[in-house]
């Protein structure tokens, strides 16, 4: 018998080379390039408008770039079939959840589109939705209709899985239940790729980070070697400052 390949050995799952992505006037992405691999949580820093969520929406197969390459597992996400959408899970930022739908009706609604879900109970009881499960997605408050959209991300056992700003306005304990899963995804092999604002989040969640401004990639690699020897937060403010570069 063969050994098992090391989780972030191989192809990375994601990679975005080059990409340029342009709004009218604005220029969103101006040759973004960077990687992701299994196994790993990568999370992309960058100030408001530096290209993440334009980069994620070329990933997610949302948005067609101008040029530039995007692969995901290999293949390229724009128009893309099912069979790759189904191992793909996404979690965006205003949640793209049915308003009239409960969690107890969405959650097994989603499940039964996958081969093999994650057990919706087990899921439930991990994200504490268990107290709003019959509450419609209209009148839950914003941390929980987030818990319930990372539910939505991971019911299918993705092999990636893109994160937009997943704790973004969740309260402490919430906080620390949602990176405790998304380790435990990643542990399983999943690649993970989440957008943040928290330099905590990247430095005690990510194990590498892509740091973004202006539309490309400043820095990218472990969490270690971007941060250097004066923190991620030092190494951010010096890359990303407006016209500057790392001191
Ligand atoms: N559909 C669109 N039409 C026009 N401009 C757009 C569109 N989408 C993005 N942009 C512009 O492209 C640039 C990059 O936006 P993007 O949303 O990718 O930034 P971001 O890094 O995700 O920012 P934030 O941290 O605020 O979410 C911004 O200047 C934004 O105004």
């Amino acid at each position: 018998m063969s050994a098992a390949p090391l989780p972030n050995s191989g192809r990375p799952s994601v990679v975005v080379e080059d990409l340029h992505r342009r709004f009218g006037r604005v220029q969103a992405l101006r040759g973004m390039s960077w990687e992701a691999r299994a196994g790993r949580i990568t999370a992309v820093l960058g100030p408001n408008g530096a290209g993440k969520t334009t980069t994620v929406a070329c990933l997610e197969g949302l948005l067609q770039a101008d040029s530039g390459t995007v692969r995901v597992l290999e293949e390229n996400p724009w128009g893309a079939g099912p069979e790759h959408r189904a191992r793909v899970g996404v979690m965006l930022q205003d949640g793209g959840l049915p308003n009239t739908s409960t969690p107890a009706r969405l959650l097994p609604h989603l499940a039964r589109l996958y081969a093999d879900p994650w057990p919706v109970e087990d899921l439930a009881g991990r994200l504490d939705l268990r107290s709003f499960s019959s509450t419609s997605v209209r009148r839950l408050s914003g941390g929980q209709r987030q818990r319930v959209a990372l539910a939505a991300a991971l019911i299918g056992r993705p092999e990636v899985a893109f994160l937009d700003e997943p704790s973004a306005g969740l309260d402490p304990h919430a906080r620390l239940d949602v990176w405790d899963l998304v380790r435990e995804v990643a542990a399983s092999g999943t690649c993970v790729v989440l957008t943040t604002h928290s330099f905590e989040e990247a430095e005690r969640l990510a194990d590498d980070v892509v740091v973004v401004a202006d539309g490309r990639a400043v820095a990218s690699g472990s969490v270690a070697d971007v941060a250097a020897e004066r923190g991620l937060e030092h190494a951010y403010f010096a890359l990303t400052r407006p016209g500057g570069t790392a001191a």
